[in-house]
């Protein structure tokens, strides 16, 4: 097995391009073979800095130069989900073929089994989303008792939190348990975060309808109202363009909380954590911050032109992994304009693009999935700050997803620190400092 390592491993130090199969193996040797935190690029490209880790001696112990923001480092195998050559894919399907003709119910499926549905497998599912979709009334006591200015995302960790509380399977770490609280988790955020959204305007909550998808149930539960067929249908390809995408730092998050073999709730719940932040998930109601902040299509110019030449970075554009454009955002963009088209009022969708053309123009940047979700749920009449809870809608299918797979084949994830810190210090007693 060892010989058949090293040979494989010589075979691609010595190729100039490598493919996913050799990264694949390459990350799995690596782990199983080599100092553990071992880092290699993931450009695609072969070359001496795949080997070429620059090694320091602290006290003899061998310790490694870090890569800031674990950039290029390939930290786990996984069937979930693939960006390759700017393509996304779940379960191996394009994106554009799921965001044609894909439920997101079918989408979630997909993530957790591994296949798309068939009929009575998705009739199954739907039952079981019916089933969990209420939530705890002691949860939703809790959330009556949040500070009314609190923070959505915080609101949603919170909650998300205690729900693990009223589930006695919560603890439970065979795959069966699990599998069903990842479906638990899928149907109650949605009733968990239009709860919230309610109760701080002083109404109540309203329960969950039966099958009905959970875009149309979202809004529902929201409003009160039956949704128009057009918000659902939005909605939905919006939670099947979010659902998952690789080891994205919520998702990362999430597998190193599990990796220690805590709970999924612990799981999800730091994932929360991680999505808030407007570098992640934060960043479509960041985009809306700075649209409102704009005012109209006439200011964008101005606007940009000094947010650039000041080095303000400008939310919903650029990606750590897409430099040619992030291939959600172009289904988004479509659904921007003919939202605002039906709605008869284009400003939010002709603001969007002008920007785009600027920050494209001036910098090279793309909008990533976030930039014109922006202006969708806008469209939708969907307060802002509800923007980034509706991403973990979404996305928990794929964090969850990536719980299950890393319970599967688990080893704690403990990447080592480049010590940058002083050296023989000693102790001072207080008197003397
Ligand atoms: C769902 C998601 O999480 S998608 C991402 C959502 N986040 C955002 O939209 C926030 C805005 N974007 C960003 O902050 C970044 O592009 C990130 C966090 C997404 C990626 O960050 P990184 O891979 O670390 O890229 P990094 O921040 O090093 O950027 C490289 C260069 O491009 C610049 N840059 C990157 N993004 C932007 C931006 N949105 N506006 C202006 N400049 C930018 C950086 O300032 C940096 O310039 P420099 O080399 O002159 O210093
Ligand atoms: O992958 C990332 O870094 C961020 C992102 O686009 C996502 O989570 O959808």
């Amino acid at each position: 097995m060892q010989q058949e390592h090293l040979t494989r491993k010589d075979k691609i130090r010595n190729e100039k391009n490598i493919n996913e199969a050799d990264k694949a193996f390459l990350c799995l040797y690596l782990f199983t073979s080599l100092p553990k935190s071992f880092m290699i690029k993931s450009d695609g490209t072969n070359n001496e800095s795949l080997f070429n880790v620059n090694y320091t001696h602290v006290k003899g112990e061998r310790t490694m130069t870090a890569t800031k923001g674990l950039e290029g480092i390939v930290a786990a195998a996984s069937s979930i989900s693939s960006i390759i050559d700017g393509v996304l894919t779940y379960r191996g399907i394009d994106i554009d073929d799921l965001a044609a003709n894909a439920t997101f119910e079918e989408v979630a499926y997909l993530l957790w089994y591994g296949k798309l549905p068939n009929r009575s497998e998705l009739d199954g599912l739907q039952k079981q989303l019916d089933q969990f979709a209420a939530v705890p009334q002691g949860v939703l006591d809790q959330i009556k008792l949040y500070p009314k200015d609190t923070n959505s995302m915080a609101a949603l960790r919170t909650a998300v939190s205690s729900l693990a509380l009223y589930d006695a399977s919560a603890n439970d770490m065979s795959l069966e348990a699990n599998q069903l609280k990842a479906i638990k988790l899928q149907a109650q955020l949605p009733t968990v975060i239009a709860a919230y959204a309610r109760i701080r305007e002083g109404k109540e909550p309203v329960a969950p309808k039966q099958g009905v998808s959970i875009a149309y149930n979202f809004l529902y539960m929201l409003t009160g109202n039956e949704p128009a067929e057009v918000a659902v249908k939005a909605l939905d390809q919006a939670l099947v363009l979010h659902a998952d995408h690789e080891l994205n730092a919520s998702t990362f998050a999430a597998r190193v909380t599990v990796a220690t073999l805590s709970d999924i709730y612990s799981g999800v719940t730091s994932a929360i954590g991680a999505l808030k932040g407007p570098l992640h998930g934060g960043a479509n109601e960041a985009v809306m911050v700075m649209l409102e902040e704009i005012g109209s299509a006439a200011n964008v110019e101005s606007f940009i032109n000094n947010a650039l030449a000041n080095k303000h970075k400008i939310m919903g554009f650029g990606h750590r992994v897409y430099k040619n454009g992030d291939p959600r955002a172009k289904h988004l963009q479509k659904m921007s304009r003919e939202l605002g088209k039906l709605t008869g009022n284009m400003e939010l969708y002709e603001m969007s693009v002008k920007i785009e053309e600027l920050v494209t123009g001036q910098k090279g940047l793309k909008p990533n999935v976030d930039f014109y979700s922006a202006s969708v749920y806008t469209t939708l009449e969907i307060p802002r700050d509800l923007f980034t809870p509706i991403f973990a809608i979404s996305r928990v299918s794929g964090w969850s997803a990536h719980i299950l797979e890393q319970y599967q084949d688990n080893r704690l994830i403990r990447p080592r620190a480049d010590y940058v810190g002083p050296v023989n210090a000693k102790y001072i007693p207080i008197e003397q400092r």
